[in-house]
């Protein structure tokens, strides 16, 4: 409860008191990542200053302090800014994302890289990957996985023919708004969106929308775009990219499932160092050979690795042979995930390491 004898005058002074110390320690602290990349080296590109490792340590220590009553993810919002501000005084990051502008994918490189980072729209994953590897982005946000719908099979199979390092995973939690010109529901007789939200959204649009034909486009913020035209097309798409466009919202968290959650990859050209709590991605090709997927996950069980994920794909090296994609605890520089890797490859296939790196924060 506040104190009714303050006047809300003399509170506003407080905060005028307390924003002029957060602003000079920002300065200080300014000052002071530019110290450090003195150290590192004069006139470098922006990719040399940037450590994922030591930013994922210091957004660790803002949430292990945070007691509120902002959460864990206001708190990680406001110093992943500073940081990206600090890095962004030598010379802003290149990002290369799955464009237009509005999309998830650009909600997610914000998260990652905050605003002050220069964001690349491009028109597809496959661009994104091209993108990275032309040294033409520094890094590139894509898509992997939605916790409704599982993994997103082109972004894994871009991994099989690419040498793309994965550098960091970003979590965001989506929520999908319908977006009109006029705003009536009423009047909604066409749905665009990208195929993956209109099946988040697929009970709802059953519910609400049972005669509308739903159209898929190749992205959420395409469709917001495509919406603009006529007032009986609506578009699937987040708060972001209605605003973006110039829609009304119709409809607010229409999706079927109340967690639903995209995970994004960040993929880069090198490894970089442990941060301290880590997942390293392999990309296991088995022999074709009784037993092959036991080879793969016993080494694991006995070097008491422990494994998040594992997803299978048709490897184009042959009929009927398989990649697995197999996400583990650790980082490629711990002794048991280094001794688990070697143990599998050659006896029960070729592993590449696609990365390893911090896991994501809130
Ligand atoms: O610690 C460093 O190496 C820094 O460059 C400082 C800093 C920061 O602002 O904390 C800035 C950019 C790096 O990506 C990591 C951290």
């Amino acid at each position: 409860m506040s104190d009714p004898k303050i006047s809300l005058s003399d509170m506003r002074e407080r905060i005028d008191s307390i924003d002029r110390q957060i602003q000079e320690l920002i300065s200080e602290r300014a000052r002071r990542a530019q110290q450090v990349a003195q150290v590192k080296g004069a006139g470098l590109s922006a990719i040399d200053y940037y450590r994922p490792e030591r930013e994922a340590h210091v957004l660790r220590m803002v949430v292990d302090r945070n007691q509120g009553p902002l959460s864990d993810t206001e708190m990680v919002r406001l110093f992943r800014e500073i940081m990206s501000s600090c890095l962004a005084q030598e010379d802003p990051l290149k990002i290369g994302y799955l464009g237009p502008e509005g999309t998830f994918s650009e909600q997610a490189v914000r998260k990652h890289f905050g605003h002050a980072a220069y964001s690349l729209p491009l028109g597809s994953i496959e661009e994104v990957f091209q993108e990275v590897a032309a040294g033409n982005a520094d890094f590139g946000v894509v898509p992997v996985e939605n916790s409704g719908q599982g993994m997103i099979q082109i972004t894994l199979d871009l991994f099989l023919t690419s040498e793309a390092i994965i550098c960091g995973e970003v979590e965001l939690r989506v929520h999908q708004c319908l977006h009109s010109q006029n705003g009536r529901l009423e009047d909604v007789k066409r749905v665009y969106a990208h195929a993956q939200s209109l099946q988040q959204c697929k009970s709802w649009l059953r519910l609400n929308l049972p005669t509308a034909e739903c159209i898929a486009v190749s992205s959420n913020a395409e469709a917001a775009r495509l919406a603009r035209h006529a007032d009986d097309v609506a578009a699937i798409a987040g708060e972001t990219a209605g605003r973006v466009y110039g829609l009304k919202t119709v409809a607010e968290a229409i999706e079927d499932r109340a967690d639903n959650t995209t995970r994004f990859l960040v993929i880069g050209r090198s490894l970089f160092p442990p941060s301290g709590n880590d997942r390293t991605s392999l990309l296991v090709t088995v022999n074709d050979k009784p037993g092959a997927l036991y080879d793969v996950l016993s080494p694991l069980a006995k070097h008491k690795v422990s494994m998040n994920r594992i997803e299978s794909r048709p490897a184009h090296t042959g009929k009927w042979q398989y990649a697995f994609f197999i996400d583990v605890s650790g980082h490629i520089s711990d002794e048991a995930v280094q001794a688990a890797v070697k143990e599998i490859d050659g006896n029960a296939g070729t592993v590449r390491v696609l990365g390893s790196y911090p896991v994501a924060l809130p």
